[in-house]
């Protein structure tokens, strides 16, 4: 066992309704620059309301962020009581909640920092594995070495199942899409990883540079609960020292619920499997996805499973009073 349980006593707060503290502790981190403010809920206590995430992720009047993360209980909300349902060992939640206030099934960037607060909060030792609970299930985490060569430790995240659009494996696309700043119609091909992307592949780094992400590209058919839109460019295929075959591809992104980030680790997770499923049988199992904020690995598991692989920072510690109830 490499995390610690939840304190059943360290909330007399748990056995009562959750409040809402006048001043909030929280802890800025990101991962490839998708950067989120983490709050230690460890006492299952805190009523996050979306008026509070939208205030601390304001990059004007708030501290700022693409997202919040709440460390909680996994047995203090419905959806950690599913994951502890599907693996007992998943005790504590990650409560993902985008810059608009909505709540997301999973968030790939965010669980690596999620993991390394967990080690700051002495809650996971570093060792073995992280099980975290997600909206979107159970998500395993475990220290590894940088493939990219730096000297600090990367987390891997086994992403759990991905999936085409029934129908949809080896097509261009399923839906058309149009990016501003572009001038034509492209396929996208709708990828669900636990939350929904939708991957337009552009000709050149040109096309890329050129795309305005500042509003969201219009997808159609609408997707029924919103999507994630990456434009990506493949970079081609090379030996890695030791033979593995490696994919590379450049990516932007416009999140939902949030506008332009500088990274996605779903989203790299989306890219990655669509230009595989493009490129077609012998294709790469293995992928680097550059992004403005940097690079994570995505690699392809056995029987439609992926694993996200990439940086996690924490940089500042900070008090913040949270905006006045009603
Ligand atoms: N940046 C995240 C994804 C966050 C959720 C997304 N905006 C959604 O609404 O699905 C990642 O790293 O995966």
């Amino acid at each position: 066992m490499t995390a610690t349980r939840p304190d059943p006593a360290a909330g007399s707060a748990r056995a009562g309704a959750p409040s809402r503290p006048e001043r909030l502790a929280v802890v800025k981190g990101h991962g490839t620059e998708n950067d989120f403010l983490l709050v230690d809920d460890r006492a299952g206590a805190l009523d996050l309301l979306p008026a509070d995430v939208r205030a601390l992720t304001d990059r004007r009047a708030g501290l700022g962020a693409d997202g919040v993360i709440r460390l909680a209980p996994g047995d203090t909300l419905p959806e950690g009581r599913a994951c502890l349902a599907e693996d007992p060992a998943a005790v504590w939640f990650m409560d993902y909640r985008n810059a608009d206030g909505t709540p997301a099934e999973m968030c790939g960037n965010g669980v690596r920092v999620t993991a390394l607060f967990a080690e700051r909060l002495g809650v996971w030792d570093g060792a073995g594995e992280l099980v975290l609970g997600t909206r979107a299930g159970v998500r395993r985490v475990r220290r590894v070495a940088d493939p990219t060569g730096g000297a600090d430790p990367w987390y891997a995240v086994e992403m759990g199942a991905w999936h085409l659009p029934a129908g949809g494996a080896g097509a261009a696309g399923d839906a058309e899409v149009d990016v501003p700043g572009l001038d034509v119609t492209r396929p996208g091909l709708s990828v669900d990883v636990g939350n929904p992307h939708t991957v337009v592949a552009l000709a050149d780094e040109r096309e890329l540079s050129a795309a305005d992400l500042t509003t969201a590209p219009r997808v159609a058919p609408v997707p029924p609960r919103g999507t994630n839109v990456e434009i990506v460019v493949p970079l081609g295929e090379r030996s890695l020292p030791g033979g593995t075959l490696l994919g590379e591809l450049r990516m932007r992104v416009h999140e939902r619920g949030v506008g332009e980030t500088r990274s996605c680790g779903t989203g790299a997770c989306a890219a990655a499997m669509a230009v595989r499923t493009w490129a077609g049988p012998g294709a790469p199992d293995v992928w680097w996805v550059h992004v403005p904020g940097g690079t994570v690995q995505v690699t392809a598991l056995p029987v439609d499973r992926v694993e996200l692989a990439g940086p996690a920072v924490l940089v500042a510690d900070a008090v913040v009073t949270l905006p006045a109830a009603g």
